[in-house]
């Protein structure tokens, strides 16, 4: 039986309190691969920012890995990258490898002090992700493609079992995008790494999700992706066209 990295029940969450998301239902098992479609503004962002607790919901119930959200502590077994690059401040003065490093604190207790294996583990995704030779490069000195892989790189430091990922293709040029996204399928099919992807990019992700969640503040769709792509919702909702655009396999 394959276990469950995430479930939600009958979620609820938003602002100010009013509602956002509307009574969400699912479970995404270890090894998933979810690309989570829907227009703008409706509740993909917010989806993420209440599975990992930056926003309280008003109901319902999320579990990671089986556990609670209230008793859940193992942060390290998740990695998250948020959306866009408007979070990080071009100046912040750290290099490449310090920024990987920062991944490092989720699993850390007070007081926090980097060791040995945080040093093995940053030269590790480093080479991993192919930026060991600009380790000592500033941030905010690199090309946005670039930076976008650095951060990549400090959400996979810890080796997550769950990888969120809130429209990380909208820097990147087609090549770096579509090495991007080999990256994911790699680390899906030979780690097992539960990926959560959030894209507009719908053209692409029938190439590599195995499950679609179709969100308008409420679950329109949730499967597999073929079984989407025969649906009546995928019509309805995309029409002809986007349907073409959106079950197109090479
Ligand atoms: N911090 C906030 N305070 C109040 N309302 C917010 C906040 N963040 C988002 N919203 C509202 O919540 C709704 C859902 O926003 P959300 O960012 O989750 O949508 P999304 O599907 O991720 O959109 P997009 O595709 O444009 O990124 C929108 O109406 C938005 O205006």
């Amino acid at each position: 039986m394959s276990i469950e990295a995430l479930s939600v029940k009958g979620l609820c969450s938003g602002y100010q309190g009013a509602d956002v998301l509307q009574d969400l239902t699912f479970a995404v098992h270890s090894g998933d691969y979810v690309g989570v479609v829907g227009p703008n503004g409706s509740g993909k962002s917010t989806l993420v920012k209440s599975i990992l607790g930056l926003i309280k919901p008003e109901r319902g119930a999320i579990s990671l890995f089986g556990t609670p959200f209230a008793q859940f502590r193992d942060w390290n077994r998740i990695g998250y990258l948020p959306q866009g690059l408007q979070f990080f401040n071009p100046n912040f003065p750290a290099t490449v490898a310090e920024v990987v490093r920062l991944g490092r604190l989720a699993a850390k207790s007070f007081p926090r002090r980097f060791d040995r294996n945080d040093a093995a583990a940053v030269a590790k995704t480093l080479q991993w992700m192919d930026i060991a030779h600009i380790r000592d490069k500033m941030i905010g000195e690199l090309s946005g493609g670039l930076r976008q892989r650095v951060l990549l790189a400090r959400a996979l430091v810890n080796e997550p079992e769950l990888l969120v990922l809130d429209e990380p293709t909208t820097a990147l040029d087609p090549e770096t995008r579509e090495h991007f996204y080999q990256l994911l399928a790699d680390m899906n099919r030979e780690r097992n790494t539960t990926v959560i992807l959030i894209t507009h990019d719908t053209g692409t992700i029938g190439r590599y999700a195995t499950k679609l969640l179709y969100l308008d503040k409420r679950v329109i769709f949730y499967g597999g992706f073929d079984e989407f792509c025969k649906s009546a919702e995928m019509t309805g909702f995309f029409g002809e066209k986007a349907q073409h655009v959106v079950c197109h396999r090479h």
